[in-house]
């Protein structure tokens, strides 16, 4: 049996780790976020108002991607799901960084792209492991990964975007239906440092997968 699992969460919350962890712990292939090789990513945080809506387009098509290749393996670990695309272009337009045109054609790019999801054989992951972190940790996990215009000295604004950020994410994830999904406390667990926190966070996980009827 297929079983796709997703991650969500905002910057820095541990999705690529979990997905890792995860995909080791199932069995399954990790399919991950392209952001070192991503060209305009480094552009958008030079300047937001003119790269949102070109990064906003270059993330949908590659999350699209990923999941035409993810449903052609068997288990998988999706870092990062599709449906959070919408939430980051929606806050950017929200801040002033894209103009209507530009919402309005993303809109219709997006609808077409998740119409198509609906053709392939599995039209959403079995489980939504999302996790939840707050601004401290979020930040204390940005300045440890260390990318350089991820940080607060790069830019001090990107205090006020992490924090809308997180003021986003609580209803998207409130409102997420596509597919059961399970909240993991990205501040209670160190699955970096703590194999005890690994195991507890993984067990989390599992179990919900039992009750799915997906282990
Ligand atoms: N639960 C955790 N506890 C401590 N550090 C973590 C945890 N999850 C991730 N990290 C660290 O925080 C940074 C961001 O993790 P990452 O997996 O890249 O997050 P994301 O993919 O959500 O952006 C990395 O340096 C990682 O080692
Ligand atoms: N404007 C957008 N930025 C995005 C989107 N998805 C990710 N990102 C940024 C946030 C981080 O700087 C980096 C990687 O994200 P992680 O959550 O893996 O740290 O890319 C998006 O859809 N729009």
């Amino acid at each position: 049996m297929m079983t796709v699992i997703a991650l969500s969460g905002p910057i820095g919350a541990g999705k690529s780790t979990l997905t890792k962890i995860l995909a080791a712990d199932l069995g399954s292939q990790a399919f991950y976020e392209s952001v070192e090789d991503n060209p305009v990513l480094p552009l958008f945080y030079a300047d937001p108002a003119k790269y949102a809506f070109l990064l906003q387009i270059y993330f949908l098509n590659t999350r699209f991607r990923n999941i035409k290749d993810a449903l052609v393996a068997d288990n998988n670990v999706l870092d990062r799901s599709i449906y959070e695309d919408e939430l980051f272009f929606q806050m950017n337009a929200d801040m002033g960084r894209a103009n209507q045109t530009e919402v309005d054609i993303y809109r219709d790019l997006l609808h077409n792209m998740m119409e198509e999801l609906k053709t392939l054989p599995k039209k959403a992951p079995d489980l939504l492991v999302h996790i939840d972190v707050s601004y401290d940790t979020m930040l204390k996990r940005i300045t440890k990964r260390g990318r350089s215009f991820e940080q607060l000295s790069y830019d001090p604004t990107l205090e006020t975007y992490y924090k809308t950020l997180l003021e986003y994410y609580g209803p998207w994830y409130e409102n997420y239906n596509y597919s059961p999904k399970i909240r993991i406390d990205g501040d209670k667990y160190d699955f970096v440092e703590s194999k005890e926190d690994q195991t507890a966070v993984i067990t989390q996980i599992e179990d919900k997968l039992h009750e799915l009827g997906q282990l």
